[in-house]
């Protein structure tokens, strides 16, 4: 590594740039290709970044992460611009990183990746059969410039070059690790970022570590940059680089920190060490690094993508998902100060944390269908065959499908989902009863027992659509049939269920106390709703829940979705409460969908630390 380092060197060419005035007297950013480097003001320019996804970070703390970002040493930031989760609120944080110093290197897709649902890329795509998202496919094209009218004239004042802080922009996202490998496609983009932002803005791809990727992701007008983490050979990695750039700035545009963490597995973990070697050696070759992630922050709501993401976008990355200063970050600091100027003053320290205790919670309705008239007002949709989720026109969250038992079933008798159509996960009641789960891909049949007409529940839920590789067009829902014994199951009540609309609107704390029957206290098995109130503590502090024994579900917190739970399959034990959330004097409203199994004491705790790393695998 030290001889070939070394050798890199001398071919790299450390930006050798010689101080120049602003001979144009206008803000400028640009690639010197004389001197391989970008030019900031006709000054020579390395970028130090670090990559935050606004769209995981409560607005309130996006003001405090940028500055500890700040205080780091860095330059910049990285921002993905999720199309699924816009409604231009880009705009503010642009705002943020500005008032903060910060440039931004804005990555606005229109596919992002990142672990997030469909890779950024809006369900409703799907509503057309057979659509090839990432390609020149018309519709998906029609649709993306529509997009892009809308957001890139937003984008074009906050160019550097026209007074604001986004210095260069992303075209596309990793598109050689893509199988369309479409060049009409990368030049409809290459067309639109330049009619909508002009000749002058830097563009520029970025893909991984391998030739392929880079012939399928790279194209002529756009600067073709890598990513890679701490185990690869940086040499061999600009090398490649170099074979599409002979000239022009070394760049590192995901320089792994740490990595995501997938339910069941350990809690990902990327030493200090590796991060500030590497880290080190980069900048010592004049590299421009962009350090992914920098802050993760969190997946709220539905947002994760599918391979089993968990909630937490911790990323074991120098600021905490909590955006608490991390030793990481402060190794990292050290580096950049061997670099640039470290901005004077200290750190801001962790937001307070505060453990509220234990909450008793209570069961919102006995029989978690009779709530239908609630999470569902507009009623079912009657069908022969099971409708997708994209086909009812909900994108997320959970749809219940309804029908009656075709025969008497005096033995257990196996429902099968032959196509392994069950996306994602189906939990089965027959009359209330939970008998069960089916879950795509590893469990496609399941015992099921009752009489001739009894009434049949499928809960499906949607985990989060794949945001990688070939699988993105991931419809959701039931997708095909399914056969009980030798009946295929027919005459659907299809429930859309608006849980979360339902919730933001109040319920179920402000429904009419109903008298529940007391709750024997025993262990209740299949979806059910709970909830409680805890009290104010005259503070907003950030606090983090635990779920001790529930198995998997939701939770809303003062209407807020805080994500999904899975305790029994870990590493994630606790979800990220943020402050501001938080009333500090009024009583708190919690809501959990239990999915499967509650315990008997239906407890949870509010901690004032997160528990991210106990897998207990249960499953
Ligand atoms: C081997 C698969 C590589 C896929 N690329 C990944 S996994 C973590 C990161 C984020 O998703 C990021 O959004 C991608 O650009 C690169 N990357």
């Amino acid at each position: 590594m030290a001889a070939g380092f070394l050798t890199f060197v001398a071919l790299n060419f450390a930006c050798l740039c010689v101080s120049g005035n602003l001979a144009s007297g206008k803000r400028s950013f640009s690639i010197d290709y004389k001197n391989n480097c970008f030019l900031k003001d006709d000054q020579p320019f390395q970028y130090i970044s670090g990559s935050i996804h606004y769209s995981r970070i409560p607005q309130y703390y996006w003001k405090d992460r940028l500055l500890k970002m700040y205080m780091t040493g860095l330059n910049a930031v990285q921002v993905y611009v999720p199309w699924n989760f816009h409604e231009g609120a880009q705009g503010h944080f642009l705002n943020l990183a500005n008032q903060t110093g910060l440039l931004v290197i804005l990555r606005p897709g229109p596919y992002i990746c990142a672990e997030w649902e469909m890779g950024g890329l809006p369900a409703w795509l799907l509503q057309k059969p057979n659509i090839i998202l990432r390609s020149a496919d018309t519709d998906y094209l029609q649709a993306v410039s529509n997009w892009f009218a809308v957001l890139l004239p937003k984008i074009k004042p906050w160019l550097y070059i026209n007074g604001g802080n986004i210095i260069s922009v992303q075209v596309e996202n990793e598109y050689g690790s893509y199988y369309a490998c479409d060049y009409n496609y990368m030049r409809h983009l290459q067309t639109l970022f330049r009619f909508f932002l002009g000749e002058d803005t830097v563009l520029f791809t970025t893909d991984g570590n391998t030739d392929k990727e880079m012939t399928c992701g790279t194209l002529e007008g756009l600067y073709a940059t890598v990513d890679f983490g701490t185990d690869t050979n940086i040499s061999e990695a600009f090398k490649r680089q170099r074979r599409f750039e002979p000239r022009g700035p070394l760049v590192n545009s995901e320089f792994y920190t740490g990595w995501l963490d997938h339910w069941g597995d350990q809690h990902a973990r990327v030493t200090t060490e590796k991060v500030s070697k590497v880290l080190g050696e980069m900048l010592t070759m004049g590299a421009n690094v962009n350090m992914y992630m920098f802050e993760g922050g969190t997946n709220f709501g539905y947002w994760n993508g599918k391979d089993n993401f968990v909630t937490s976008y911790d990323y074991d990355a120098p600021l905490s998902e909590a955006g608490d200063p991390t030793e990481k970050l402060l190794a990292i600091r050290d580096v950049i100060k061997q670099f640039r100027d470290i901005p004077a003053g200290p750190m801001p320290p962790a937001t307070p944390k505060f453990a509220y205790g234990f909450v008793t919670l209570k069961k919102v309705k006995s029989f978690f269908y009779a709530l239908l008239s609630t999470l569902s007002p507009m009623g079912p949709v009657q069908s022969h065959y099971p409708l997708t989720f994209e086909e009812m026109k909900q994108y997320y969250g959970y749809m219940l499908y309804r029908t009656t038992l075709p025969r008497d079933l005096s033995e257990p008798t196996p429902l099968i989902s032959p196509l392994n159509g069950v996306h994602d996960r189906a939990y089965v009641s027959v009359n209330g009863v939970y008998q069960g789960l089916l879950q795509r891909d590893t469990a496609l049949v399941m015992n099921v027992t009752g009489h001739q007409g009894d009434t049949v529940d499928i809960l499906v839920e949607n985990m989060g659509r794949v945001n990688f590789g070939s699988k993105i067009n991931d419809y959701k829902g039931l997708l095909s049939n399914l056969i009980l014994g030798k009946d295929v199951l027919t005459d659907w009540k299809i429930y859309s269920l608006d849980i979360d609309g339902a919730i933001t609107g109040g319920w179920p704390h402000s429904a009419r106390k109903q008298s529940n029957p007391p709750m024997k206290k025993e262990l209740s098995f299949g979806p059910n709703l709970y909830m409680g109130t805890f009290p104010p503590n005259g503070l907003s502090w950030d606090t983090f829940l635990k779920l001790n024994e529930w198995t998997k579900g939701q939770v809303w917190i003062n209407g807020m979705n805080l994500g999904r739970y899975w305790p029994a399959r870990g590493p994630q034990q606790t979800l990220y409460v943020p402050g501001p959330l938080l009333s500090s004097n009024q009583p708190n409203n919690i809501t959990v969908l239990e999915l499967e199994g509650a315990p008997a004491h239906l407890r949870v705790l509010f901690m004032d630390r997160p528990q991210l790393n106990a897998t207990t695998d249960k499953s």
